[in-house]
């Protein structure tokens, strides 16, 4: 038996069927989570592997979480650069996280990503909403 992600896979050796990997995107309403692909075939490490991918659609905190912590195998957790607002709500997304790890005694891959780069110049100064911040 091998693992990815922590979460046990059938098999060892050689895999001829991709391996099946759930990632989860998390981060407050505005942040930029949402793609255009939610499933992809990639190849990691000459290892065929099938990506789906959970925009999911909190609006400012973790709600019905049970669905994607169960789900995933990895999560993403997405701010926006140019909202202090949006990086400082990123935090209970990481304690979700984080007790969702003690809890199951498993330590799932968990990345926090700065998106909207593009906005660096704008940094602390908006709302999630574009709005000017006092
Ligand atoms: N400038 C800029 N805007 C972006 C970027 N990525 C996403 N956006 C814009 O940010 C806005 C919000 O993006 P969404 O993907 O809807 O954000 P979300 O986090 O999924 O928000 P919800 O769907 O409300 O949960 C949209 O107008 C996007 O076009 C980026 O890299 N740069």
């Amino acid at each position: 038996m091998s693992s990815v992600f922590g979460k046990p896979r059938a098999g060892g050796g050689q895999q001829s069927a991709p391996l099946e990997v759930n990632l989860a995107i998390l981060g407050r309403r505005g942040a930029g989570k949402s793609e255009d692909t939610y499933s992809t075939e990639e190849t990691v490490d000459q290892q065929p592997v099938h990506l789906r991918v959970m925009d999911t659609a909190d609006l400012d905190t973790p709600r019905n979480c049970e669905r994607y912590l169960n789900w995933a195998h990895a999560f993403l957790v997405v701010y926006s650069v140019d909202s202090r607002q949006s990086f400082e709500g990123s935090s209970s997304y990481l304690e979700l996280l984080a007790l969702h790890a003690k809890e199951t005694q498993r330590n799932y891959p968990a990345l926090l990503l700065g998106n909207k780069l593009d906005m660096a110049q704008y940094s602390n100064s908006r709302n999630l909403d574009g709005k000017q911040q006092a």
